[in-house]
């Protein structure tokens, strides 16, 4: 499937970056199978591929963090200038104890040395600006564990941005959306655009396929450590590289009906403030799936934490299965049945050094002891075996240590772990982020079945056409009010959109 022919540089220049027979050798598993990849000057190269097809190991290389086991790296130099790689990692690479302003390494410019004391009224104006060109400056002066996560994103971009001295480098971006808003999206691509029009190589890792078939000239398909496509984006369309990537041909729609009923109400809450909230009501029934949408800063972000009881905020009134819940705290939450699956899942949702066997039973130990409360191997790595199988993690290997899986294979243990409980109450946070479309089809069925037996489930999501698909309704949040409520033939994409930026039609969006 590969067409070599339209491999190269744009403008007959040789390539900025040239990547030859990479290969990568993890135990019993080979990451990178002779993979080649050209960027020239002025070329957006999209590299898409499933979870754990190799994509994050072909940027480690890149950067140093992995040598690899075969092939070469080479950029160019041309007229004076070496090429050099800026890239923006997945984990976006920040410290998350520093402020925003430290890791955006302004304090270098403004009196680093002990001649010169820090400005700090320059340093935070400088650090405002280069975060105000993705949208409402923020809080810089804080730990970036304390920001959202689209905002700790766009404090990485920003830093990577910065700094970008001369026009033929090459920016690699992997995965950089995934926590971002439609509008922030906007403003990186019409960033990353001006810099390949400058003459920048760009190498764009996403598994959002609409992103891709948006922003590249050229993409290459990897699956199972090898290059199985290389074709210019004129000769693709959407259906097209679903079928490279999954190695299958693909007709039919993410879309299912739910023949789910509404039952009693599990979560019933009045008066909800905190953080951006105001005066937030919100019922959840049994066996419904309810949405919440909002733009960056509409208070999305907090809510679901809220009723975890992760994050404080004043109700006036809060039931749970019918009954009080005012004192709430994570760990009283899951007693009453309640599970949160966050949207920084290798963060809050794992053990990283546990195996994914011991990830996935760990809320479950329960069922899993025999006689005399000790823990049956067996049946725990039967069940472990069962769960990888049921959500398609890759390899399907319960003993292998969670760190060591694609982040969105780690995604979905932690998902198989959460809804493998039967919880009542089931809170999540953008649930397919990271996630390629395989995976996600197998996290919307969960989701389907988690309902249908009965859970309340409440899912707060940045992709509209997510919420279409798994929402029986939805609520749009602005400035942490519900400003709209939004079912039936009215739950469409677009409305979703007119509704969370306030706009009064479609002409306007
Ligand atoms: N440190 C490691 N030790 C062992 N195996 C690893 C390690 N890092 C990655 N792998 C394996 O290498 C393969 C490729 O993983 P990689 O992270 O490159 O995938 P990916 O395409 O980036 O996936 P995702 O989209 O989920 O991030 C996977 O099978 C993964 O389990």
């Amino acid at each position: 499937m590969t067409n070599e022919s339209t491999i190269g540089s744009p403008m007959g220049t040789p390539p900025l970056l040239s990547i030859e027979g990479m290969i990568k050798d993890f135990p019993g598993n080979r990451a990178l199978d002779n993979v080649s990849l050209q960027v020239g000057s002025g070329e957006v190269v999209a590299v898409v591929g499933h979870n754990g097809s190799g994509k994050s190991t072909l940027v480690k290389i890149l950067a140093g963090v992995y040598t690899s086991d075969g092939g070469t790296v080479e950029l160019s130099s041309q007229d004076g200038f070496d090429t050099e790689l800026h890239i923006i990692h997945q984990d976006l690479g920040l410290a998350n104890e520093l402020t925003g302003i430290e890791n955006l390494g302004i304090t270098h410019y403004h009196g680093a040395s002990s001649f010169a004391p820090f400005d700090r009224k320059k340093e935070r104006a400088k650090a405002r600006e280069l975060i105000g060109r993705f949208g409402e400056p923020f809080d810089v002066d804080i730990p970036i564990s304390k920001l959202a996560p689209a905002q700790r994103s766009i404090i990485g971009i920003a830093r990577a941005l910065d700094g970008w001295q001369h026009p033929r480098n090459v920016l690699i971006l992997d995965e950089p959306t995934e926590a971002l808003h439609a509008t922030e999206v906007r403003v990186l691509f019409d960033a990353v655009k001006k810099l390949a029009a400058d003459g920048a190589g760009v190498i764009f890792i996403s598994h959002r396929l609409d992103e891709v078939l948006d922003l590249a000239d050229r993409v290459v398909v990897l699956r199972d450590g090898r290059k199985v496509a290389d074709e210019p984006r004129s000769d693709l369309d959407h259906d097209r590289l679903v079928s490279y990537v999954t190695g299958i041909p693909v007709g039919e729609a993410e879309h299912g009906e739910n023949a789910r009923r509404a039952g009693e109400v599990v979560l019933d809450i009045k008066g909800l403030t905190g953080e951006i909230l105001e005066g937030v009501d919100l019922q959840v029934r049994s066996g419904e799936v309810v949405g919440v949408a909002g733009v960056l800063g509409s208070g999305r972000e907090a809510l679901p934490a809220m009723i975890y009881g992760s994050i404080d905020a004043d109700v006036e009134s809060f039931t749970l299965d019918g009954r009080p819940y005012l004192k709430r705290s994570p760990r009283e939450s899951i007693r009453r049945g309640t599970a949160f699956v966050p949207g920084d899942r290798a963060k809050f949702g794992s053990v990283r050094p546990m195996t994914a066997r011991e990830n996935v039973t760990l809320p479950e130990l329960k069922s899993l002891t025999g006689a005399g409360g000790a823990i049956s191997l067996k049946r725990e790595r039967e069940h472990a075996q069962t769960l990888m199988q049921e959500y398609d993690v890759k390899p399907p290997r319960a003993e292998q240590v969670f760190a060591q899986f694609s982040g969105g294979n780690q995604q979905k243990i932690v998902f198989a772990k959460w809804l493998r409980n039967r919880p009542s109450l089931l809170l999540l946070e953008e649930p397919t982020q990271g996630v390629d479309i395989g995976a996600k089809q197998a996290i919307y069925d969960a989701i389907d079945r988690a309902a249908s037996t009965g859970a309340a489930v409440l899912v707060c999501s940045s992709e509209a056409k997510e919420l279409v698909r798994l929402c029986d309704r939805v609520l749009v949040l602005r400035d942490g009010r519900i400003a709209a409520e939004l079912a039936g033939d009215e739950l469409t994409e677009t409305q979703l959109v007119i509704e969370g930026y306030g706009l009064k039609s479609e002409d306007e969006l």
